[in-house]
């Protein structure tokens, strides 16, 4: 029985003409240099020679914490059909988009942003989270017609899983790590995953607006499809906020906090946000990869020794998830056992970035 997902929250963003008071972060004066397009971005990386890419990889996690991918074998075919299925999901009226609406102690379902409780504005964007069969929501979605949506949804769901155990073998191979290092992570079903499919209408006043605050992802990494409307910014210390430019058939990777936490530190979390637009709709579809559920995650044994001691105790996913829900930006450093590493390119506790 889905409960009301704040219904009163959750405003139809596409027939508004003003920025309601309720949604406006910023006073239109105020500018975070985020729009300064000039500086670099996030590598890209082609994975066509793994040999090639590895070390890139390895810099890219280490000076970003995140970096676009081509050449990855994912087709455009079902980039396309996925990007089908979300604009079909939030053209749906409001009422009938409430009847997927997200439990009060849920994980899946149609809803605000998770994190809107932590800020006092609210964001512009909307939400539809998969985790496990998307069935039951498809039904209430689409009670005559929702076999297409499951399909792409499961094809999605497989090929990422593939690219999502590749890339961690290499992101952890970058630092010396085998497959015989990280147990858990050899055989078919090797992780645990969630999807979030994220839309951002247009915006009468994007400067002042949110559409998705400032967060890292709890996830081991993240496989971020966006459709041909910019909006994903990451940040990075000394250069501010900066845009992540879509790329046809590019996907963004980013590293979450349990890749993190594995690494012992060497690899930062990346802290993004998304921004909306005044004409352009976006659309995102973000494959969160996690992994196994009763899996404790902890710094891999070869990353430690008597010089660099294990800085965070062990956790499983959920666990953390549960963290990530009561703390939020101060997760990470409530399973921290001693002090970050310094001369990160990004060791900014997210606690410390103004947003909005
Ligand atoms: C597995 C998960 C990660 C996530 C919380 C969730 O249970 C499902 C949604 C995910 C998401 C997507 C948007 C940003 C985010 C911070 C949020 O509010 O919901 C992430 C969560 C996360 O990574 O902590
Ligand atoms: O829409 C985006 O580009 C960001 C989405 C995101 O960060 C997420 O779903 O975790
Ligand atoms: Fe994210």
């Amino acid at each position: 029985m889905p409960s009301i997902i704040s219904s009163e929250k959750q405003l139809d963003l596409y027939s508004i003409k003003e920025l309601p008071e309720s949604h406006a972060w910023r006073s239109s004066l105020d500018d975070d240099g985020s729009r300064n397009i000039n500086v670099e971005s996030i590598p890209v990386i082609d994975l066509n020679d793994d040999k090639f890419a590895i070390d890139r990889i390895g810099h890219a996690c280490k000076t970003w914490g995140a970096f676009q991918i081509i050449n990855h074998n994912i087709s455009q075919r079902l980039l396309n059909d996925m990007e089908t299925c979300g604009t079909r999901l939030f053209s749906l009226p409001m009422q009938q988009k409430l009847k997927a609406a997200r439990s009060s102690d849920g994980i899946a379902g149609y809803g605000v942003a998770r994190i809107s409780s932590f800020f006092s504005k609210l964001m512009w964007s909307e939400g539809f989270t998969i985790f496990g069969s998307p069935l039951e929501h498809a039904r209430q979605l689409w009670p005559h017609n929702y076999n297409k949506f499951c399909d792409v949804i499961e094809e999605y769901e497989n090929e990422m899983e593939k690219l999502a155990g590749r890339l961690m073998g290499l992101m952890l191979g970058s630092l010396g790590i085998t497959k015989e290092d990280v147990k858990w992570a050899v055989g078919p079903r090797s992780g645990c995953s969630a999807l979030q499919l994220n839309s951002y209408p247009a915006c009468p006043d994007p400067d002042r607006a949110m559409g998705l605050a400032a967060h890292t992802d709890s996830t081991i990494l993240t496989i971020l499809h966006q459709n041909n409307t910019s909006g994903l910014q990451v940040f990075r210390e000394g250069n501010g906020w900066v845009t992540v430019p879509p790329l046809r058939g590019a996907l963004v990777i980013n590293v979450g906090d349990l890749l993190h936490i594995l690494s012992n530190g060497l690899y930062p979390s990346v802290l993004h946000r998304a921004v909306v637009n005044r004409t352009r709709h976006r659309l995102s579809v973000a494959y969160l990869y996690g992994p196994p559920s009763g899996v404790k995650i902890s710094p891999l044994s070869k990353l430690v020794d008597q010089r660099n001691p294990p800085m965070y105790r062990p956790v499983t996913w959920s666990e953390y998830l549960g963290t990530k829900a009561k703390h939020f930006d101060k997760a990470l450093s409530s399973v921290r056992l001693c002090a970050p590493r310094i001369g990160f390119a990004n060791s900014k506790d997210q606690s410390g970035v103004q947003v909005g």
